[in-house]
């Protein structure tokens, strides 16, 4: 009875011994975070409660829920996670631009499985791996792109023939596989293989759902090696593999005939200068294809459903691109031929606008930091709610719900409330890259195609994971022109 007793008195001398110095420890963080406005009574038991009792897939719209409309920032706790909410452009455009704020919080990050890639890498990893990258994405780089991306375009609009008149299919197939083609035979050098629908295509597309299912996992502290043992974990699993399979393919192709061209990303992968181990290689390879698959598939599919709703739209579109065809322009399409195309530019912004493929973006205070007159202390978590600010009215007035690319012709009364590429030393490092393929396919699939939605716009339903999608996909139906 006496060991008994003991024991427990021991256990319990230890587990207040422990909470006395974690709560020691982070004094200044809980007295700086009585200070922010927010959610006051959310504790680790309900926090707890609500990663049981809330379905996955609506997970971060919950957490979303808490943002205070009337508030520039709320604060929430998630376990022992202190988390600042905000849908306020001045506030995240100073977050985008703070030098203590450059950093990904593992906590969402995490999720990603790629820590060493270069969407979730942090401090001196980040700048190191960012530069090496940036010279695949200069301009000069950028302007040997059109010529590939026609070629990519045109074989998908050719693919497409089997649709013309057949009614409505999921068109991020094909667009995905666009997207597949562009980043293999411009920077990766995959492309001897056809990927539509390949078994690498599949698994990038089961990717990204998952990074959401284990969302909560992640938040309670799992990693993917103790998934490894529950069902996801293996699903995760045997996703990885299909991409080391074909990670190896690739280097093993180069190693047989290298790359020769430095500006590419799989020279800089590779090149033993760089000092990338075998970890770098593989995160930064997925984090590329993730970077540019989902994103530029999902953007072409919403606003191709765009124009085939908004039927003037497409039209003013065509004529645009009939106009600078006509004119007895150059038709190599380089990037200043390009640039011609506002309509058309408009039109990819405002569904950018409408559907922001990444709708919450998350970054965390490496240092304790000031921001709009609000001390955060050091390794809060922030959560940029960029979907929110593209449809406050607010910024965008009246109409903010409504589709209606003009208002990119114009100057925009807020322009720091629209970022659907990111903001500051984190911004996407394929912006540009994006914008060309994009209008390069709307340039030759409008060209062939006109399309068609019998979708109703205020019928569309959108669900938000980590990125945002159409509930009940992508449908259009094409015909010939
Ligand atoms: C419509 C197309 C695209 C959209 C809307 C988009 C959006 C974004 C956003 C919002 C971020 C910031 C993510 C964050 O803060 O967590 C990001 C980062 C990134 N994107 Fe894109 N992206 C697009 C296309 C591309 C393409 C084509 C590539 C590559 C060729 C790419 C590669 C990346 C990479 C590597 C990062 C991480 C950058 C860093 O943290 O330093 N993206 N993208």
């Amino acid at each position: 009875m006496f060991v008994l007793e003991t024991i427990v008195l021991f256990l319990l001398v230890t587990c207040v011994t422990h909470y006395v110095v974690f709560r020691w420890k982070r004094q200044r963080l809980y007295a700086l975070a009585e200070k922010l406005p927010g959610h006051e009574g959310f504790s680790i038991w309900e926090s707890f409660f609500m990663i049981l009792t809330v379905h996955r897939k609506d997970y971060i719209t919950k957490v979303l829920t808490y943002i205070k409309d009337d508030a520039k920032i709320t604060k929430i706790w998630l376990l022992k996670n202190l988390v600042i909410m905000t849908k306020d452009a001045d506030f995240i455009n100073k977050v985008f631009n703070s030098q203590h704020t450059i950093d990904k919080p593992e906590l969402f990050y995490d999720a990603f499985l790629v820590k060493r890639g270069l969407i979730a890498i942090n401090g001196e990893d980040q700048k190191v791996h960012r530069k090496i990258f940036t010279k695949s994405f200069t301009t000069k780089v950028l302007q040997t792109l059109p010529k590939i991306f026609d070629e990519n375009s045109k074989r998908i609009v050719k693919l497409l023939e089997s649709k013309v008149n057949c009614g409505e299919f999921e068109f991020t197939d094909y667009a995905g596989s666009y997207s597949f083609d562009t980043l293999g035979s411009s920077n990766l050098n995959y492309s001897e293989k056809d990927h539509f629908k390949s078994d690498l295509f599949y698994a990038f597309e089961k990717f990204s759902p998952i990074m959401v299912d284990i969302l909560p996992y992640i938040v309670v502290g799992f990693t993917r090696k103790n998934l490894r043992y529950i069902n996801i974990g293996k699903r995760i699993e045997e996703i990885f593999k299909v991409f080391d399979n074909y990670l190896n393919e690739v280097i093993n192709n180069n190693r047989k005939s290298p790359c020769k061209d430095e500006n590419k990303l799989i020279f800089s992968l590779l090149d033993p200068k760089n000092g990338f181990d075998e970890e770098d290689i593989r995160d930064e390879f997925i984090t590329m294809i993730l970077g540019a698959f989902e994103t530029t598939t999902k953007i072409i599919s919403s606003a191709l459903m765009m124009l085939g709703i908004h039927q003037n739209a497409q039209h003013k579109l065509m004529q645009e691109i009939e106009e600078i065809f006509i004119n007895g322009d150059d038709t190599t399409l380089t990037i200043d031929f390009l640039n011609k195309f506002q309509f058309m530019e408009a039109v990819i912004k405002e569904t950018m606008r409408l559907f922001t493929v990444a709708p919450i973006l998350a970054r965390k205070a490496s240092e304790e930091v000031e921001i709009d007159g609000y001390v955060i202390p050091k390794g809060t978590a922030f959560l940029l709610a960029i979907d929110a600010m593209h449809k406050d009215e607010k910024y965008w007035g009246k109409d903010a719900n409504l589709f209606k690319p003009e208002r990119f012709l114009e100057t925009l009364a807020y322009p720091q409330a629209y970022a659907p590429f990111s903001g500051g030393r984190r911004m996407c490092i394929g912006f540009r890259y994006a914008m060309i393929s994009m209008k390069i396919f709307f340039i030759n699939f409008l060209r062939s195609y006109k399309v068609n939605c019998s979708s109703k716009f205020e019928e569309l339903e959108t669900e938000m994971t980590m990125t945002l999608n159409f509930v009940k996909g992508y449908k259009v139906s094409i015909e010939r022109r």
